[in-house]
């Protein structure tokens, strides 16, 4: 069985995903990358995470070609390959539809960053997409959901790897990390710093966010690198 230990780290994500409460039934999907083989490995389409098995996995390439595997890959899979294409330093994707970052999701709203724990994972508000076309939404809409995410950190110029997560309109959340724990990991506290943003705006009804000041503390405390957001 090809890339065995990327399957085995893929499928422990994935059912991170349902242990944290993070998707129902066969909603969501995780995947990760071999970068120097150049192919993804992600969950098929469909499969109750109960019976995912790393010889379920699908093998792709960069292009979503299957490469390996029996079943349909997760039908979200050119949101991930484009992904990984043009954020060359992630090492997995994970997609959920949990509760309160669907919610910000649904309302085209991006999730402010109201406090310490959010500025430790997300250097900065955590990004939503333009609301995708009606021409994608009939058409290509996997891959423009990809395209609209890349284009909303490229022209807010923020660093993938500093905010590791956004909302798409309308839809859920796609997070990402340097591997398949790590994105799953950010996945679940996106869906943490969103419960508690909704109620610090339910209670506050604003969203101002942290001074700069302490979200630099916190977020070069736990990161260390100099992370951009919102600068050319
Ligand atoms: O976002 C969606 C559907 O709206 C998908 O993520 C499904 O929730 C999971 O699809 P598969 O990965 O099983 O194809």
């Amino acid at each position: 069985m090809m890339l065995k230990d990327l399957r085995i780290a893929v499928l422990e994500a994935n059912l991170e995903l349902v242990k944290r409460g993070l998707v129902l039934y066969t909603f969501g999907n995780a995947s990760g990358i071999d970068r120097e083989r150049g192919l993804v490995v992600i969950k098929p389409s469909g499969v109750d995470y109960d019976e995912l098995r790393p010889e379920h996995m699908v093998v792709t390439d960069l292009d979503g070609k299957i490469v390996d595997g029996d079943l349909r890959p997760s039908s979200d899979l050119d949101t991930h390959t484009l992904l990984y294409r043009e954020f060359r330093s992630i090492g997995a994707v994970v997609h959920t539809h949990s509760e309160y970052a669907t919610s910000f999701a649904q309302a085209g709203m991006a999730i402010p960053a109201l406090g310490t724990t959010h500025a430790d994972y997300f250097y900065g508000a955590v990004p939503v997409t333009e609301p995708l076309s009606d021409e994608a939404c009939a058409g290509q809409y996997v891959h423009e959901t990809g395209v609209a995410i890349v284009k909303r950190f490229r022209e807010q110029g923020i660093d993938p790897m500093a905010v590791p997560g956004v909302l798409v309109a309308g839809h859920a959340p796609f997070c990402w990390g340097k591997n398949p724990d790590d994105a799953a990991h950010n996945a679940v506290v996106l869906e943490a710093v969103a419960r508690m943003a909704y109620r610090t705006l339910t209670l506050k009804a604003t969203s101002e966010g942290v001074s700069q000041a302490l979200l630099d503390r916190h977020y070069f405390r736990k990161h260390g690198a100099k992370a951009t957001y919102g600068q050319r």
